[in-house]
C-alpha cells in the first residue's frame, strides 16, 4: 500500500462498521472499560518495542524507559493515553484500526449473533479492544510514529462510517489516543475516577500508568510477586489481559522455581475453551519472558501442543537474551522449562480431578480430546496422563477414570472395552453393545478423532489390554458369574443356522469377509465387525473421511441366533433350494444393509436396497 502525503479518506470494513453503531449508540454501565483496553494495547506495544530493541538498541536511543502517561485536558474535555512503544506506520494504521483482526472482536460480534442484540453486559464480558474508544468519544484522533521510521500519522474518526489518515507531527516513536469526550462522559476527566479505574483493571500492567507525574499502577509485573500477594481479582484481570479472554479462569498456577533452571510461571486454564483451540497450528499462547523483558507470545516449544489451552506467562533468567526467537526455541534450558511446566500441570489437574470432580468434568469436556493428544506425543508422560483421561461409559453415569473402571471389572474380564465413534450417544445405541449391557459388562464410550489414534501407542492399562468392542471375538462368555453356563451354550450345534450362514455368505460372496453366530447381540439380528487384526471400523470411517483412506476392507457380518427373523430365515434356509431362494437371496443383502445402517453408514446399493425391501415387503404383505 502506498500513502500520498495528503490527507485521505477511508470507510471501515462493514464488521467495523455494525460494531461502532452497537458500541456507540448504546448506555452501559461499564463502559469504563475503554481505559482497560487502551492502557492494554500500549502495554503490548511498550512488550514489542523493548524486545525489537534487543537486538537494535537505536530504537530506543539506549532508554528502556517505558511507560503510559495518561492527559486529562478539562477545557478541550480529552482525554490522552500515550506510550512509548513500537508505533505504528501508514500500513499498520490502515491494516489495524479499520477492520476486525483480533480474537476478542470477532467474539464480541459473534456472541451478539447469537444471543440478544440488547446484552451490553457482553462489551464488558469481551472487550472490543481499541474500538471501545467510541463509547465514550464521539471523535477519536490518533497520533502515532514507528519506531525505527522518520514519518508520523494522524488518524482520526468519529465511528460513523469513515476514517481518515494524514502525515501527523510526532517527534518520537510510540503512540498517543486522544478521546474527544462525549457530552455524557465527562466523568472521565475526574482525575478520582481515572485513578479508580487504572487501579481496578490495569493494575497488573509492568509499566508505569503516569497521571499528574505519579505512577497508578503497582508496576511490579505480577508474576514476580509472592503468589500469595495477588488477589483473585488481579489474576483475573491480568488473564484478560494476557490472553485477550474474557472468562475466568478456572484454574491458576503461579510458581517460582529455583535451581538447574529458575523459572517463574504464572498459567491460567480457561474456565471455557478457546476458539483456535482445534486450529492446524496448534499454537501455545503462553508468553515468553527473559527477565521481565517480553519475548515471544508463541514460542514453540514453551508449553506441549496438548497444553495449548494455557494462557499466562513464564519468566526464566536463565535463557539468553541476545538469541533470536528462533534460536531460543531449540535452546535445551527452554526444553528443561518445558518439561517442568508439563509435570506441574498434569499433577495440578490431578489434585482437580481428586477433589472437585464435577469442576473437573468440565474442564475435561472442553479441553480432555487436546489432553489425550500428549498421550501420542510424549511417551515421557503417557502414564501421568492416562491418570487424569475421564471417559464416557455405558454403566457409570459419569465421567470415569481408568483405574475406576478396572475397579469395576467383572470376574474374568481382562479387557478394557471399548466402542469408538462419532459421538457418544450414538455410540450407545450400538446394537455392538447388546450383549455387553446385557451381561453388565462396563464399556467406555470412546467419542474424540483422537482416540482412535493414541489407542494404536498404548494398549493396556493396569495389566488390562483395550480391546474394541467392534473388533475380533467378544470374549463375553468368559466373563461373570455364568461362565461355565454359557460354555455349555457356546458349543451347543446349530444346524440351522449353519445353513442360513452358508446360503448368506455364498449370496455376499466379497461384500463380507465372513459371516458368524453373534455372542455381542441380544436385540439387533446383526452387526459388523472388524476381524482379529484387521483395522477397526470406527478408524477406517475416520481414514476415509480424510481422504486418507479409499475402500474399506470387507467385514464379518454377526447373525443373531436368537432374533426372530433370523430364526424365520434359518428355518427357510434348512431346504435344498435354499441356494436358489430368491427371497433368501434378497434378505442376505437386506441383513448386510441393515448392519451398515446400524453403523451409521448408507446401503451398500441404496438402488437395489429399495427393490429388496419393497420385494420383501411385498410378499410379506
Ligand atoms: N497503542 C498502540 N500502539 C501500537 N499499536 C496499537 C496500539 N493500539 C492498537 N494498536 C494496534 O491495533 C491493533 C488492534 O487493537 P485492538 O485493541 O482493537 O485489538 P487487540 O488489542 O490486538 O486485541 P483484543 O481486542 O482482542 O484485545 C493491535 O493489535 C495493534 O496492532
Amino acid at each position: 500500500m502506498t500513502d500520498t502525503g495528503v490527507k485521505e479518506t477511508f470507510s471501515f470494513q462493514t464488521e467495523v462498521g455494525q460494531l461502532l453503531d452497537i458500541v456507540a449508540g448504546s448506555l452501559y454501565s461499564n463502559r469504563e472499560i475503554f481505559l482497560r483496553e487502551l492502557v492494554s494495547n500500549a502495554s503490548d506495544a511498550c512488550d514489542k518495542l523493548r524486545y525489537q530493541a534487543l537486538t537494535d538498541p537505536t530504537l530506543t536511543d539506549g532508554s528502556d524507559q517505558f511507560s503510559v502517561l495518561l492527559e486529562i485536558d478539562a477545557k478541550a474535555k480529552t482525554l490522552s493515553v500515550s506510550d512509548n512503544g513500537i508505533g505504528m506506520n501508514y500500513d499498520d494504521l490502515l491494516e489495524t484500526l479499520g477492520t476486525i483482526a483480533k480474537s476478542g472482536t470477532g467474539a464480541f460480534l459473534n456472541a451478539l449473533k447469537d444471543g440478544e442484540k440488547g446484552e451490553m453486559g457482553l462489551i464488558g464480558q469481551f472487550g472490543v479492544g481499541f474500538y471501545s474508544a467510541f463509547m465514550v468519544a464521539d471523535k477519536v484522533d490518533v497520533l502515532t510514529r514507528k519506531a525505527g521510521e522518520d514519518t508520523s500519522w494522524q488518524w482520526s474518526s468519529d465511528g460513523k462510517g469513515e476514517f481518515t489518515i494524514e502525515p501527523g507531527d510526532r517527534g518520537v516513536c510510540g503512540t498517543t489516543v486522544v478521546l474527544h469526550l462525549k457530552k455524557d462522559a465527562k466523568e472521565f476527566l475526574e482525575e478520582v475516577r481515572v485513578r479508580h479505574i487504572i487501579k481496578t483493571y490495569s493494575d497488573h500492567i509492568s509499566f508505569p500508568v503516569m497521571l499528574g507525574g505519579e505512577a497508578l499502577n503497582s508496576v511490579s509485573a505480577i508474576w514476580t510477586r509472592a503468589p500469595k500477594d495477588v488477589t483473585e481479582e488481579q489474576h483475573t484481570e491480568f488473564y484478560h489481559h494476557t490472553s485477550h479472554a474474557f472468562d475466568k479462569p478456572w484454574l491458576t498456577l503461579h510458581s517460582h522455581v529455583e535451581g538447574a533452571v529458575s523459572h517463574t510461571s504464572l498459567l491460567y486454564v480457561p474456565s471455557t475453551a478457546p476458539m483456535d483451540l482445534y486450529d492446524a497450528e496448534r499454537k501455545s499462547h503462553v508468553k515468553l519472558y527473559v527477565n521481565r523483558v517480553f519475548i515471544s507470545e508463541n514460542t514453540k516449544d514453551l508449553v506441549p501442543a496438548y497444553l495449548r489451552f494455557l494462557r499466562g506467562v513464564v519468566d526464566s533468567q536463565d535463557l539468553s537474551l541476545n538469541v533470536s526467537r528462533e534460536m531460543l526455541q531449540s535452546d535445551p534450558t527452554l526444553a528443561k522449562i518445558k518439561t517442568a511446566l508439563s509435570k506441574k500441570v498434569i499433577g495440578a489437574l490431578k489434585k482437580k480431578a481428586n477433589k472437585a470432580p464435577d469442576e473437573y468434568t468440565n474442564f475435561w469436556e472442553n479441553f480432555g480430546a487436546v489432553v489425550k493428544e500428549g498421550l501420542i506425543e510424549d511417551p515421557g508422560v503417557r502414564d501421568r496422563l492416562l491418570e487424569i483421561c475421564r471417559f464416557s461409559s455405558t454403566i457409570y453415569g459419569e465421567l470415569t477414570s481408568l483405574a475406576d473402571y478396572v475397579g469395576r471389572c467383572k470376574d474374568g474380564q481382562d479387557a478394557i472395552y471399548y466402542m469408538a465413534g462419532d459421538n457418544a450417544k450414538k455410540i450407545s445405541q450400538s446394537p455392538h453393545l447388546e450383549g455387553f449391557k446385557a451381561k453388565g459388562v462396563e464399556v467406555l464410550l470412546l467419542a474424540d478423532h483422537v482416540d482412535e489414534f493414541w489407542l494404536q501407542h498404548i494398549t493396556e492399562f493396569e495389566g488390562k489390554t483395550f480391546k474394541s468392542v467392534t473388533r475380533g471375538a467378544t470374549d463375553l462368555d468368559k466373563i461373570g458369574d455364568d461362565a461355565d453356563a454359557a460354555d455349555d451354550k457356546d458349543n451347543a450345534e446349530t444346524p440351522e443356522l449353519d445353513n442360513l450362514i452358508a446360503a448368506v455368505k455364498l449370496e455376499l460372496g466379497d461384500l463380507v469377509k465372513d459371516v458368524r453366530p453373534s455372542k455381542r447381540l441380544t436385540d439387533s439380528p446383526v452387526c459388523l465387525i472388524a476381524d482379529d487384526g484387521d483395522m477397526d471400523v470406527n478408524l477406517e470411517r475416520l481414514l476415509k473421511q480424510h481422504g486418507q483412506l479409499t475402500d474399506g476392507m470387507p467385514r464379518v457380518l454377526e447373525l443373531n441366533p436368537d432374533h426372530k427373523v433370523v430364526k424365520k430365515l434359518a428355518e427357510r434356509a434348512k431346504g435344498d433350494e435354499a441356494s436358489s431362494d430368491a427371497l433368501l437371496q434378497d434378505a442376505a443383502h437386506l441383513l448386510l444393509d441393515q448392519a451398515r445402517i446400524s453403523d451409521g453408514e448408507a446401503p451398500a446399493d441404496p438402488a437395489e436396497f429399495v427393490r429388496r425391501l419393497s420385494a420383501v415387503m411385498d410378499s410379506a404383505l
